[in-house]
């Protein structure tokens, strides 16, 4: 990678703020016909979501960012490390920006044993994290194993091991899932949304599998024809009526954060609060008492009555109040609602007949009826 570009671009990159550890960048690339051409500033915690379609330029970004790419012009700034800026002719070589990089196969290296391809780049003070991250990861017994003995999910545990114990400021994960079936996936899914609350390292996450995302992300950036289209909190994009075409493959929905707060062994439930007055029971789980769980419930699969029902299959009833409304012009038989239920926000769909025959209006109070079985928890 050169660090010296010829190409200095007259383009403009606004200084942008910075948090002690975030990631800003300013990037203009182009790709034979495709021009990435975008500007963020993503958290220093939690899990940052890259969502777009296909072609969209998310494995373009995060190549870029890793500084196996270089742009046209830009700055990637890491925390208050500059990593490029190309008119300063700054460019921190690939290896010393100390970001780790999981792709969408685990490429270990087929000749070392997995211990070797753990220890492979680790630098000597993070081998005191060795048998802490093993096991985390749950790979004590492969460490004497090939890489061609392992299956394809323990094979992604070893590449996010091998990662982590490069002893990164940031992770990268691009499509870490793909190729694996069903059950594996969603293991292995849970395995890396659980990882990513007990390592302390900003994640972002390249996908365009939305149950993933939704999974996993606590910010969410929407990409479109190289451009970012709205980057935030992922609740919050969620609930832009605007963006439900864009979020396309997102069904409606709103994500939420509770504590377990009680488990009905009779009935295999979990009872889940979301705030001090609000609970949600749910299908059961394994998750110890007081513990963080996120849950997703689809607008669909929410429906509302004028007071609370007596004798019924739902068993969550929330008194909420309509906050706002809108048809969309790909669905004209139906209406989508924000519902305020204290200081949680839900998103609801009905159809348009109802909304008039009910008599509904913002600012009504209603009740809404959540089936437990219709909701996802991870
Ligand atoms: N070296 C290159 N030369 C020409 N075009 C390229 C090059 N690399 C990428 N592109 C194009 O840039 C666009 C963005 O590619 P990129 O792989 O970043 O998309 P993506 O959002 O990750 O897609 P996917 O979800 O399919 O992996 C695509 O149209 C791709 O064909």
């Amino acid at each position: 990678m050169p660090t010296n570009p010829t190409n200095p671009s007259n383009l403009r990159h606004p200084a942008l703020p910075v948090d002690s550890s975030s990631l800003s960048l300013s990037i203009d690339q182009r790709l034979g016909s495709f021009h990435l051409q975008t500007e963020l500033v993503l958290p220093a915690h939690g899990v940052t979501g890259i969502f777009g379609t296909s072609g969209s330029g998310k494995t373009s970004l995060l190549r870029l960012i890793a500084g196996l790419e270089y742009p046209d012009s830009g700055v990637i700034q890491l925390g208050d490390q500059v990593l490029l800026d190309t008119r300063r002719r700054i460019s921190v070589a690939a290896h010393k920006r100390r970001i780790g990089v999981v792709f969408q196969e685990a490429r270990l290296f087929p000749h070392y044993r997995v211990r070797g391809n753990l220890t492979y780049g680790m630098p000597a003070h993070a081998s005191a994290r060795f048998d802490e991250i093993v096991e985390l990861l749950g790979i004590k017994a492969l460490l004497e194993r090939m890489p061609g003995t392992l299956s394809g999910g323990e094979a992604r545990r070893v590449a996010i091991g091998r990662a982590l114990l490069s002893d990164p400021q940031l992770l990268l994960m691009d499509e870490p899932l793909t190729g694996l079936d069903g059950a594996r996936k969603d293991e292995l899914l849970r395995f890396i949304a659980q990882l990513t609350k007990q390592v302390d390292i900003p994640v972002i996450y390249v996908s365009h599998d939305a149950e993933e995302i939704s999974a996993i992300a606590d910010h969410l950036v929407l990409m479109k024809a190289g451009r970012v289209v709205a980057s935030n909190r992922l609740n919050h994009l969620l609930q832009r009526f605007d963006l439900t075409h864009e979020l396309g493959g997102f069904d409606a929905a709103s994500i939420l954060e509770g504590r377990v707060d009680e488990h009905d062994a009779t009935y295999n439930l979990t009872h889940l609060a979301l705030n001090d007055t609000h609970r949600l029971v749910i299908p059961g789980t394994s998750a110890p008492i007081g513990s963080p769980l996120r849950v997703r419930i689809l607008a669909r699969d929410i429906a509302l009555a004028l007071t609370p029902l007596q004798s019924t299959s739902y068993r969550n009833q929330l008194s909420a109040t309509i906050e706002d409304m809108t048809s969309l012009s790909t669905s004209p038989h139906s209406v989508e609602l924000l519902l305020n239920v204290g200081d949680i926000r839900l998103r609801a769909r009905l159809t348009r007949k109802s909304w008039d025959e009910m008599g509904l209006h913002i600012g009504k109070q209603i009740t809404a009826l959540i089936r437990s079985v219709s909701v996802a928890h991870y």
